[in-house]
């Protein structure tokens, strides 16, 4: 399989911080890649990276075959971040249509987005009127409206309900069976099983690139939590 991205030697301050401190990954295109770490690992940095909107100190990002942050890409990928950009004084539906026509498509195409996060039914309601976690599917659907052949997303499923989370896993799945690669990051280990492939993070470095079955028969546990923890504590057994 291809990859949709590859990344080598990305050194990233934040701050005073090196956050990213030369970390080389890669993403297979029309797969689900799990990006999975602790809180403060450099998910959001990497997926920053990717597309191009980090500042970076060396390395080299390529997405789609062009540098991250190439203007060509913006079609191309697709990002959603923790905090919604949607507009809070339009309803859903109305920011759903915006940027479908940003992305040269029509009215049934926003309207097919939004159902697809399962917003139809508050297709009407302002963006300020609606939760947390419907305001992150009504960023997400303007995200998917633009039909991108990369799409990073970051926590999605934050404050979802289990029904709902199923539901967009499964979209997601669907989205990488007609070629679309997904890169999800999240810190809730039991998504992680419903991956194609894990990039699992830890303080900027690499700690593993492999399938959930394989972390799993790596650790010696069906339990991915207990899998990546006795990884974690492997690495540190192995750099002290
Ligand atoms: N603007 C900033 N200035 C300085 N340091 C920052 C900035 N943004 C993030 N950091 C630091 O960079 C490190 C990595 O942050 P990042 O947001 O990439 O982690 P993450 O794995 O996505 O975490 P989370 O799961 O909590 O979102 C953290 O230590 C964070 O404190």
């Amino acid at each position: 399989m291809d990859d949709a991205v590859t990344v080598r030697h990305l050194v990233v301050d934040r701050g005073h911080r090196r956050v990213l401190p030369g970390l080389s990954c890669a993403v297979p295109a029309g797969a689900v890649t799990g990006l999975l770490g602790p809180s403060g690992s450099g998910k959001t940095t990497l997926l920053r990276a990717l597309v191009g909107v980090q500042r970076v100190r060396s390395g080299e990002v390529t997405v789609l075959g062009e540098p991250a942050g190439s203007p060509g890409l913006r079609r191309r990928v697709g990002y959603v971040t923790q905090a919604p950009s949607v507009y809070p004084d339009l309803t859903v539906r109305e920011n759903a249509r915006h940027f479908a026509a940003l992305y040269g498509r029509g009215a049934r195409a926003a309207d097919d987005a939004v159902a697809t996060v399962g917003l139809a039914d508050a297709a009407g309601q302002l963006v300020a009127d609606l939760s947390g976690g419907q305001r992150g599917r009504a960023s997400l659907a303007c995200a998917l409206v633009g039909e991108p052949e990369l799409l990073v997303l970051d926590e999605p499923t934050v404050g979802l309900d289990p029904v709902l989370r199923v539901e967009l896993w499964d979209r997601f799945h669907a989205l990488a069976a007609a070629g679309t690669t997904l890169l999800v990051s999240s810190h809730v280990m039991d998504e992680a099983g419903r991956c194609d492939r894990l990039l699992l993070l830890r303080e900027g470095r690499l700690l593993a690139d492999l399938t959930p079955g394989e972390l799993r028969t790596d650790a010696g546990t069906a339990d991915l939590e207990e899998a990546f923890l006795s990884l974690v504590r492997r690495g540190e057994g192995v750099s002290a």
